[in-house]
């Protein structure tokens, strides 16, 4: 994406504004020449001696300070109209981007891509946005001044002009062969960036298991070496890149010998008159600072243009695709037909499943780490669409729902609790926004918080801080158990979403909520396998396949992977265990097991 794309993204009229404020400058540009011009004209009578008349010499100056005036005036609305169309423009891009963000996969929004996500907003965005809002003026006046000066050198006298610009070509030359090398620098130190700010994060976050573990100088050495290195490839970035501006301006100056030598001789042998030399002397000054400083603005321009390559990155992420006009279900089964799904191109984590969770009963998943009971969960509410095969509700493939219509009909309580910094009705009430105040206190209630709420300062009202940080990780759970209540959507997703919560709090919310014959199409990733040993339907996940399907009393039946896993939950050795008196039996079984 070049920045030309950025215009065309956002809002027409900011695109304007910018492209106004652009051509402002150069008129401002311009105006600054006038002077010079003027100045010519007074020398040039001074020179040949016609100081008698003082009205030729106001009316030059007439014309400087017109030229001053205008330079002024459209210098104050080029920035006016490049700040301001400038912070708009990006402020639509940055909509945009959230824009596009919110379409793309739920699946493809991981923590740490989260983390990404937030410094490019926040980083490389913002690099743009000052190009825009400052850089692009800069860069104008840069490239017009020397130009304008350059025409008026010619018009001067063309050899002094010739022998004035005679080393831009080299020096443009040198620069742009050294760019490649600047790109591959500017790409390194912006890795680096992300390097330095992901071990920030991770160090910070992970402080409690660190000083838990004593591992603190460990991850502090990697946090340190990351903060070195981007050091170093600063140092190095900048030593390029000023070695290469040096040597530019340095050969550019070459250029003002080449005036001085050239004039020197022309007037010496009377071709040049002294007021054209001098003229040509005042002019050069306007001449090689602004084209150095051209030259190392393009530096910047080539950073700003590694960072806008991240940002075109995510905005090639391909979002769902959604049907133009969604198709329609009443039916609440769930069927994976024939799925195979992998995160990586050539390694399946679903292999080609093919189940049906039926409508208004529990399925409960189980399995080893890493068997794919979450990626069956995720691609039942559509994070992801299927490598092969189709996921349907009521009969209908989720492709041809669209992600909104599944959202609808799914309410879900994932391993990763996600609360707002608002008060806790609110962060309840998200689950069906127009919900009563006693519909959210019923859901509370049901989710076993209620009690704890009201011992809140402000009850209700409190607000819990940023992600629930003045709550416990079972407080935040149930709440995240109250907002999918209260959603009251026919299909309900659960990943372990009573893990945290103490053993009567999970059993409460089974008996309301996920019981047998509440209605409800439940599937649930079991943390405890004796809260699901009254599941209708018990799959039993291993290497992305379904390798065994029944109740619990068959599957133990059946000797296989489940009745392992029971034994090892029971810690009993001897054989298949018996199925525990009601929910009496808390043996929690290791995900890992
Ligand atoms: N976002 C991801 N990117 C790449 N691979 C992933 C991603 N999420 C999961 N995986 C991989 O997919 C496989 C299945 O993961 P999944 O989380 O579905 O298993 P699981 O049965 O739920 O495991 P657990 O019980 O440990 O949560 C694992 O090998 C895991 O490493």
């Amino acid at each position: 994406m070049l920045f030309a794309d950025i215009l065309r993204l956002g809002e027409r009229k900011h695109a304007k504004t910018i492209r106004a404020g652009a051509g402002l400058m150069v008129l401002e540009t311009l105006c600054a020449a006038v002077p010079y011009v003027a100045l010519y004209g007074a020398l040039d009578l001074v020179l040949a001696g016609r100081t008698d008349r003082v009205g030729p010499f106001l009316a030059l100056a007439g014309v400087a300070v017109t030229g001053l005036l205008a330079q002024y005036l459209f210098g104050l609305y080029a920035a006016r109209l490049s700040i301001t169309g400038g912070y708009a423009l990006m402020a639509g891009f940055r909509v945009s981007l959230a824009e596009h963000i919110s379409r793309l996969p739920l699946g493809v929004l991981t923590r740490s891509r989260v983390g990404q996500l937030n410094a490019l907003i926040s980083d490389n965005v913002r690099m743009i946005e000052d190009m825009f809002t400052h850089v692009l003026g800069e860069m104008t006046a840069a490239v017009v001044l020397p130009a304008c000066v350059a025409v008026l050198l010619l018009v001067v006298d063309w050899r002094m002009g010739l022998a004035a610009i005679a080393t831009v070509p080299v020096a443009w030359a040198v620069l742009l062969l050294s760019r490649r090398r600047f790109a591959r620098l500017s790409a390194q130190r912006l890795a680096g960036h992300d390097d330095v700010a992901a071990a920030l994060l991770e160090y910070i976050d992970g402080m409690p298991v660190l000083r838990s573990c004593g591992a603190e100088g460990d991850k502090f050495r990697t946090l340190s070496e990351a903060m070195h290195g981007f050091r170093r490839i600063s140092s190095r970035l900048e030593a390029w890149g000023g070695a290469s501006v040096v040597g530019f301006a340095v050969i550019l100056e070459l250029g003002f010998a080449a005036l001085l030598a050239a004039g020197t001789y022309l007037v010496l042998g009377g071709e040049v008159e002294r007021a054209a030399f001098l003229m040509a002397m005042v002019l050069a000054q306007k001449f090689y600072a602004p084209m150095t400083r051209a030259g190392m603005l393009m530096a910047e321009g080539d950073y700003l243009g590694r960072a806008v390559d991240k940002v075109k990155a995510v905005m090639d992420l391909a979002p769902l695709p959604e049907p133009a006009q969604p198709a329609r279900t009443e039916g609440t089964d769930v069927t994976f037909d024939a799925v195979t799904f992998g995160y990586d191109p050539g390694r399946s984590v679903l292999d080609d499943v093919s189940v049906t969770i039926p409508a208004g009963k529990v399925t409960a998943l189980v399995g080893p780490s890493g068997a794919g009971k979450t990626t069956l969960v995720h691609l039942t509410a559509r994070f992801h669409d299927p490598d092969a095969g189709a996921v349907r509700l009521g009969g209908v493939d989720l492709c041809d729902l669209g992600s909104e219509q599944v959202m609808a009909k799914v309410a879900m309580v994932l391993q990763d609790v996600h609360l707002f910094d608002d008060t806790v009705a609110a962060n309840i009430r998200l689950g069906r926004p127009e919900a009563t105040d006693a519909e959210v206190r019923r859901a509370a209630e049901v989710a076993q918080c209620h009690d704890f709420i009201t011992a809140l300062p402000q009850g209700y009202d409190t607000r819990i801080g940023e992600d629930g940080a003045r709550l416990s990780g079972g407080q935040k759970q149930r709440l995240s158990i109250a907002r999918a209540l209260l959603k009251d959507a026919p299909v309900l997703l659960l990943d372990e979403g009573t893990a945290s919560v103490d053993v009567e709090t999970e059993l409460a919310f089974h008996r309301a909520f996920a019981r047998p014959g509440a209605g409800k199409t439940v599937v649930m990733i079991a943390h405890r396998l004796s809260s699901i040993v009254h599941a209708d339907q018990i799959l039993v996940m291993d290497g992305g396949r379904i390798v065994e399907r029944g109740s619990h009393a068959g599957l133990l039946a059946a000797g296989g992977l489940y009745a392992d896993l029971w034994r090892a939950a029971t810690c009993d050795q001897d054989g298949p265990a018996e199925e525990p008196a009601g929910a009496s039996a808390p043996a929690a079984i290791d995900r890992g097991a």
